[in-house]
């Protein structure tokens, strides 16, 4: 903190790249501080509210996290059960956890780190509840860090993960908060109890869809660490005999490895690009929303649910194929892929789970396709969804990028309009809208993961063709761009073959090309991951290392093992000699007998 403020950091971006290397290895106990306590405040708080709280939290006198899940909901936030009942005698509201289920559980750093929580809680006043709003509740006292009475706070256990972020539950009992520690941007109480509504009930929302966009910079960085260590480590690894009696090949020439890991070099340069792409769409409209137009506040739900999911779901996956790209010694710490792996698998079910983040974004493109059907006007992102499916590929030998992104958006559509036409069909049935729908969702979820892939190709596409690039580079990117895309076509060729729109010989063409791309792409493997600049610092990997020292540094790493302090451990004296002894002894038994 003190360094950050020397250096003059002032951007979030900068301070967030100085604490990861000030903490590689473990994520921060203050990251639910920085990276939403305080944004929350900033957004949801009254612009006097965010003058009193907000230089609070960037100084760290103020430290604080975002509760909302409870023991019994996490993902159905209207079933939250806490409560914050305005008592307009005192001008506080009691908050109050009626029941087991209703204790806040799972938030990071309630347990032992931070002074204040964001609480989501059902407002009542007038007798009447208003639904879910967050207040700022202090939790612990600023002098010596004691819990405040009336609260119960405790840590929840050991996790897969988040070993540095202390995870913790909180039970209320009827504990007094001043009314203006409501966050009132939106939604407000007043005085006399009276309940003012904000323009949509879900703003209250925001800090969420916040951070699902971040998230998706976190699966870019996550899975891009693991393919620098396992590319790496697969250029220093040499195994077998590639050809008989020559020396052994880095195993990086086998073409199995190449087409474990460069689709997911790929891939990475491919997040990276959407991260920054959502990141831009994130700011246009959440400053449009904070100017009170709320138009596109769907839109921009519905692509951070998609995006969120999508991205963590592929870049989890293609960490373990790094790690196991890595043969043994991928599975030991040294690696530094399991790490990665037990930190990012959580963003899978935090901030909204997978599935039911998917389904949020199917909602909307299922609501986008009726409309389309009437036709009403769309936004640009998903017009495709009106495409005459009846058209063929045009796919060619060179695999533009024309006929690539023509492949994505056929693909969605034709999957979105089955999902669609499923749902309608169970409709016509007559069953009722909600089991209509449930009975259509698996072909939903599919069909949602086809939209964010065309996201993704087409904002790399864009990209390409948009940015004043070198020629060299732009030739290397293109080729990853291709790879991504082919590479994904011919992973989900059902998809794309059900309907018959590539024939055979474009099959073989996009078969043939993703072969070709691997060789195009290997003599420039290890410049595209040390491109990524991570330091061997940040990547804590002894397989990864820019030098490529890699068995001086496992041989190293071996030695610091706590069981190498000793030359024999205590478990001989307590436990092995005993019972060495013991059977040397009966067996002297038995001889006598
Ligand atoms: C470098 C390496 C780092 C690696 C590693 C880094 C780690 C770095 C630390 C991170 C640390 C973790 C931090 C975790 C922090 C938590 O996990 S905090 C807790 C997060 N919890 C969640 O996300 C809960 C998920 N649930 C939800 O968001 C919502 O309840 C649901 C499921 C989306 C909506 O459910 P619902 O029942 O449909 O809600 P409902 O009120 O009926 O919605 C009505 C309408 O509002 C819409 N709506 C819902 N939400 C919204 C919204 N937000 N905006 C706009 N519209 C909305 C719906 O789509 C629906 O629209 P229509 O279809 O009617 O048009
Ligand atoms: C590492 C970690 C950190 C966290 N940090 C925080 C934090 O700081 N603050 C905080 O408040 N919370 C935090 N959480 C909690 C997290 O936000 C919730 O666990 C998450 O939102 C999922 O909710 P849930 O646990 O209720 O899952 P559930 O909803 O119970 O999910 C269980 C299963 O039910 C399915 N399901 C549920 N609803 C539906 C539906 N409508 N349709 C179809 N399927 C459905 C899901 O797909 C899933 O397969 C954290 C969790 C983790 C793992």
């Amino acid at each position: 903190m003190d360094r950050m403020e020397e250096l003059g950091f002032r951007s979030e971006t900068d301070r967030q790249i100085f604490r990861e290397a000030a903490a590689p290895v473990e994520l921060s106990p203050f990251g639910l501080h920085s990276g939403m306590f305080v944004p929350t405040l900033e957004r949801q708080g009254t612009p006097e509210q965010s003058r009193k709280w907000v230089p609070l939290g960037k100084s760290f006198k103020m430290i604080g996290t975002y509760a909302q899940t409870e023991l019994g909901h996490g993902t159905f936030i209207r079933g939250l059960e806490t409560t914050a009942t305005f008592d307009p005698e005192t001008q506080e509201f009691i908050l109050d956890s009626p029941t087991l289920s209703s204790i806040k559980y799972w938030p990071g750093n309630v347990a032992k780190t931070v002074n204040h929580c964001l609480v989501m809680a059902q407002l009542y006043t007038q007798g009447k509840c208003h639904g879910t709003h967050l207040f700022l509740v202090q939790v612990r006292n600023m002098e010596d860090h004691t819990i405040m009475p009336g609260l119960e706070i405790g840590d929840i256990g050991p996790k897969l993960g988040f070993d540095g972020v202390d995870n913790g539950f909180m039970r209320f009992n009827k504990y007094r908060i001043p009314r203006m520690n409501m966050l009132m941007r939106y939604a407000k109480v007043l005085e006399n109890g009276d309940y003012i509504k904000p323009k949509n009930a879900k703003l209250t929302y925001g800090a969420m869809v916040m951070i699902r966009v971040f998230i998706v910079m976190d699966a870019f960085k996550t899975l891009s660490r693991a393919a620098v260590i396992a590319v790496r480590y697969s250029a220093v690894r040499r195994q077998s005999e590639l050809r008989p009696g020559g020396e052994e090949a880095q195993v990086m020439d086998y073409q199995t490895q190449q087409y474990k890991l460069f689709p997911l070099l790929a891939t990475s340069y491919a997040f990276l690009l959407a991260a920054e792409g959502m990141s831009q769409i994130y700011a246009k409209i959440s400053s449009d929303i904070e100017r009170g137009n709320l138009e596109d506040m769907p839109q921009l739900h519905a692509l951070a649910c998609g995006l969120k999911a999508f991205c963590t779901w592929v870049a989890c996956e293609g960490i373990e194929v790094c790690r196991m790209s890595c043969g043994g010694h991928g599975y030991s710490h040294a690696s530094g892929i399991p790490k990665i792996y037990a930190n990012i698998v959580g963003a899978c079910t935090y901030e909204g789970e997978n599935t039911v983040m998917m389904l949020q974004t199917a909602r909307y493109l299922s609501k986008c396709y009726i409309r389309g059907q009437r036709g009403e006007s769309l936004p640009e992102l998903i017009q495709y969804l009106t495409t005459d499916l009846n058209v063929k590929s045009t796919l060619g030998e060179d695999c533009s990028f024309e006929s690539l992104v023509a492949a994505y958006s056929h693909r969605a559509a034709r999957m979105v309009a089955v999902a669609c036409k499923l749902q309608q069909t169970n409709k016509k049935k007559g069953m009722a809208g909600h089991d209509a729908w449930n009975k259509s969702t698996v072909p939903f979820i599919a069909a949602t993961k086809a939209h964010c892939h065309l996201f993704i190709v087409r904002n790399f596409v864009t990209i390409l063709s948009q940015k004043k690039i070198d020629p060299a580079t732009h030739n290397v990117l293109s080729q990853l761009c291709t790879l991504y895309a082919v590479y994904g076509i011919v992973e989900n060729m059902g998809e794309f073959m059900q309907d018959g729109y590539f024939n055979q010989d474009q099959v073989s063409i996009l078969n043939r090309k993703v072969l070709a791309l691997l060789e195009d792409i290997r003599p420039n493997a290890v410049a595209l991951v040390d491109a990524f600049d991570y330091p061997d610092h940040l990547l804590q990997s002894c397989l990864g290392r820019y030098d490529g020292q890699v068995y001086e540094a496992l041989y190293e790493y071996s030695k610091s093992s706590p069981l190498n302090n000793t030359d024999i451990h205590s478990s001989y004296y307590n436990y092995i000699r005993p019972m060495m002894q013991k059977r040397s002894e009966s067996k002297n038994i038995s001889a006598k007998l």
